[in-house]
């Protein structure tokens, strides 16, 4: 194989010395899995420009392989740029149909942890390929190429297709699930209100995005803050999609209150069942203690000391994420992203007999009396086709329902503010308190 020096300053047709011996085989049968796989950019808004110099006079040029692609796919990007018909190979294996999954906010932290999790065959099964559609924002174009080429570094036989872009139209085309994660942070001296527009912005568009673009029943996980109200603006922006599809991830703080209870009362935290976070992913979200179950018993029968409970554990699940930021500098993401694939297997999996678990989901029609038209965490069950009930075998008393109806406010309020991102009319902020979300100092 010649040996060559390749640098790329833009995303375009770069082609690396593997890629181009591939390309002057005919022979499908002579690639292993992971060669068959594409990394393609999206077309963008502005047009790159192409600048790669390879220091070898016995590669192929560019323009060879850009032939042999196949029709209607002109572009591809990184080491292997798509030199044959995928379809065709694909029905050549028993594995199961590639499904599409689109991730924003792909060069963060989070995903960094998550992309690698799918690719690997963890969320999705070992035996089920994976297209990974990858969107970030203009600044991080770079940084999603550094993503895509660690991808490519690793082999996974499951990944048969990654594509990156910056337009949320393109990268969501055909998304089966769509990993909402991209968003800004809150800046020093931002104000909530202010959070609140800068990234429902970014979420009204991504809903038309999908609306427009994604498979119609698309499962839409979102989890830039603050992602309840961002779930709900998504959803009020995509019309087609149904309002069911969409979650707000609460899953990293069930699975917070989980490990406290369970380290109070010195078990394993897989003792620990039946957990439902409340409402809002925020500082005054609700752990609940009164429904979770210890060893399949009552955690108040469990853990004799109440005022722990309902002083100390509550306050420790809310604040986890800014407690973390001080020991790290940095917000959680490793344990976000494995949250991020619990949530998905709860919804692809069969939630176990008499188990639950918590999600942010929209309001209407909800057992418990919580104010419709909202998007708030709940105890939810899934038969493991994509969809869930809520559960209704659960109970109430004075401290949760008072704890519900403080969160159920902030949302209302939440909701009143982004009104002008909703549809709804002029947007009016008057929240409560300027809460933090988990994660913030
Ligand atoms: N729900 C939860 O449990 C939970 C937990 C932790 C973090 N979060 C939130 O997740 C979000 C991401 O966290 P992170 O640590 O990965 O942040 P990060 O800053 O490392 O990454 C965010 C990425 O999103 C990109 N981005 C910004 N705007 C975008 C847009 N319009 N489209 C696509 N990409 C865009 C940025 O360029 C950046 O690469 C934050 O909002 C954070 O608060 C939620």
């Amino acid at each position: 194989m010649a040996v060559a020096e390749l640098s790329c300053t833009e995303t375009a047709t770069c082609f690396r010395p593997s890629q181009l011996s591939l390309s002057s085989s005919s022979s499908s049968s002579r690639f292993s899995h992971h060669f068959r796989r594409s990394f393609r950019p999206l077309p963008r808004t502005r047009n790159p420009t192409i600048s790669c110099s390879v220091t070898s006079d016995k590669v192929q040029t560019p323009t060879s392989v850009q032939a042999e692609t196949p029709k209607g796919k002109t572009e591809c990007y990184g080491v292997f740029c798509l030199t044959y018909d995928l379809k065709a190979e694909e029905e050549t294996k028993s594995w199961k149909k590639l499904i599409n999954i689109a991730v924003s906010g792909a060069a963060g932290m989070i995903s960094n942890h998550l992309l690698f999790k799918i690719a690997s065959g963890e969320v999705f099964g070992p035996d089920q390929p994976v297209a990974l559609k990858l969107l970030g924002s203009e600044r991080s174009v770079q940084a999603l190429e550094g993503v895509a080429m660690e991808l490519e570094d690793s082999l996974f036989p499951l990944l048969r297709e990654v594509s990156i872009g910056t337009n949320p139209y393109d990268v969501f085309q055909d998304a089966e699930w769509a990993l909402l994660i991209g968003a800004k942070p809150r800046g020093p001296g931002m104000e909530r209100a202010d959070l609140l527009d800068i990234n429902g912005q970014i979420f009204a568009e991504q809903g038309k995005a999908l609306n427009a673009s994604a498979s119609p029943n698309v499962k839409v996980i979102v989890v830039g803050n603050p992602c309840n109200t961002n779930a709900l603006i998504c959803m009020k922006n995509a019309p087609n999609i149904p309002a069911k599809n969409f979650h707000a991830l609460t899953r990293l703080d069930e699975n917070r209150a989980k490990c406290q209870l369970a380290l109070k009362a010195g078990v394993f935290y897989d003792q620990v069942s039946n957990m439902t976070i409340w409402g809002n992913h925020s500082t005054t979200q609700v752990p609940d203690f009164l429904n979770a179950r210890i060893k399949g018993l009552p955690v108040k029968e469990v853990i004799k000391d109440h005022k722990w409970l309902e002083e100390e554990f509550t306050e420790k699940v809310q604040k986890r994420g800014g407690a973390l930021i001080q020991k790290w500098g940095r917000s959680s993401a490793a344990s976000t992203a494995v949250s991020i694939v619990d949530a998905i297997k709860s919804l692809i999996i069969p939630t176990p007999e008499g188990d639950w678990f918590s999600s942010g989901v929209y309001t209407n029609g909800n057992p418990y009396g919580i104010a419709e038209d909202i998007v708030f965490s709940m105890p939810c069950r899934s038969k493991g086709d994509g969809d869930y009930e809520l559960v209704k075998e659960v109970i109430f008393d004075d401290y949760l329902l008072k704890r519900i109806k403080k969160t159920e406010a902030e949302l209302l309020a939440e909701k009143r503010c982004v009104a002008h991102l909703t549809g709804e009319g002029i947007g009016f902020c008057d929240l409560p308190e300027d809460t933090m979300l988990p994660g913030e100092m």
